[in-house]
């Protein structure tokens, strides 16, 4: 099976690199600056699961190649529009298109751009980032990927994809209630994104002062009644489930959000909270933490 991974980042390279460990055929949609440090000195992963170096094949927009089986897509949202273009010629009638983003939002113009046979869904659980050398650093013990099918059509192709991921050094696996585990990793991803940025701390932190943990609780329950509001297919009392959740990470753990902004690069507040925000503006639900949470974002955004 042939797989393109779209954007050699802290997700695709991470998982990418995972499957061409195991002797996957996958090559790696990338920008000329990248293409250039990947032909220099291969890509490269550091993880607490194992380190690994290799001479990734690499494909840059325009050049002519056969369609993909499967497209992994692991760009920031705010360039999805760009590469969705970009993608396309790789993309045949069969090809599979698997988007491991955090929110919902890129779900639809996925489907719209490429028709929802094609677009399968995914989400991820990992800790990772690309250092100032290129590296691709992968520091808690989460590497986590799951997809699945989101109608009935597409499950016998998503079924072959078990072999692909089989033996892979990640824990990779189905879901048959794909849809619901992304609203529920969109809820925990927004208001885990939303706190760290806010108070511009590691969730530990947060979580020990009695204000910053209700705060905390306050945009979980938000964030909760939009999604429903919304119809989404979120499980009752998910909101318990993922404070908990915020409870049992590591004292140390940021979001990926925290960690560029940190770097001072875009962020995806638009994608994760302003879209939420549009949400609760339909439903008329008022979100005042949501609110301030965004309004963090998009000052930083301004000023940076
Ligand atoms: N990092 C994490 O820990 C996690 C991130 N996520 C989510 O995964 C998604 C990806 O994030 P992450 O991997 O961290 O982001 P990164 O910025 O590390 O990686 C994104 C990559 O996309 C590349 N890219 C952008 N535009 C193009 C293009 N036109 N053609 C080819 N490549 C392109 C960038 O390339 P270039 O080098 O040229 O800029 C960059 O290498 C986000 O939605 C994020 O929220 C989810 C779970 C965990
Ligand atoms: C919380 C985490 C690390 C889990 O994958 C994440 O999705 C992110 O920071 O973007």
């Amino acid at each position: 099976m042939k797989v393109l991974v779209v954007g050699a980042g802290a997700v695709g390279g991470y998982f990418g690199a995972r499957l061409a460990e195991k002797g996957e055929d996958v090559t790696f949609l990338v920008r000329e600056k990248r293409a250039h440090l990947l032909n220099e000195q291969g890509l490269q992963v550091k993880s607490i699961h194992g380190d690994y170096q290799h001479r990734a094949k690499i494909v840059l927009a325009g050049e002519k190649r056969e369609p993909f089986d499967l497209i992994l897509l692991s760009v920031k949202a705010y360039h999805l529009k760009n590469v969705m273009e970009e993608l396309a010629p790789f993309a045949g009638n069969q090809t599979l298109i698997m988007p491991l983003l955090n929110g919902f939002a890129h779900l639809e113009m996925l489907q719209e751009r490429f028709s929802e046979d094609r677009v399968i869904g995914g989400l991820c659980f990992i800790e990772s980032t690309v250092d100032q050398n290129g590296a691709i650093v992968q520091t808690s013990p989460i590497h986590e990927l799951v997809y699945g099918a989101l109608n009935s059509e597409q499950a016998e192709a998503v079924e072959k994809l078990e072999a692909l991921f089989a033996g892979s050094n990640a824990e990779i696996r189905k879901s048959d209630r794909i849809l619901a585990d992304m609203w529920h990793k969109y809820m925990f991803i927004s208001g885990l994104s939303g706190v760290t940025t806010l108070f511009r701390s590691p969730i530990g932190p947060i979580r020990e002062n009695e204000f910053g943990i209700s705060v905390t609780q306050k945009l979980f329950y938000e964030i909760g009644s939009i999604m429903r509001a919304e119809g989404a297919p979120i499980a009752d009392g998910i909101e318990n489930i993922q404070l908990g959740k915020i409870h049992n990470m590591t004292h140390g753990m940021k979001s990926s959000m925290q960690r560029d902004m940190e770097k001072l690069t875009e962020v995806e507040a638009d994608h994760l909270q302003g879209y939420l925000l549009k949400l609760a503006e339909k439903h008329k639900i008022e979100a005042q933490v949501l609110s301030m949470v965004y309004a963090n974002l998009k000052i930083y955004e301004k000023n940076r």
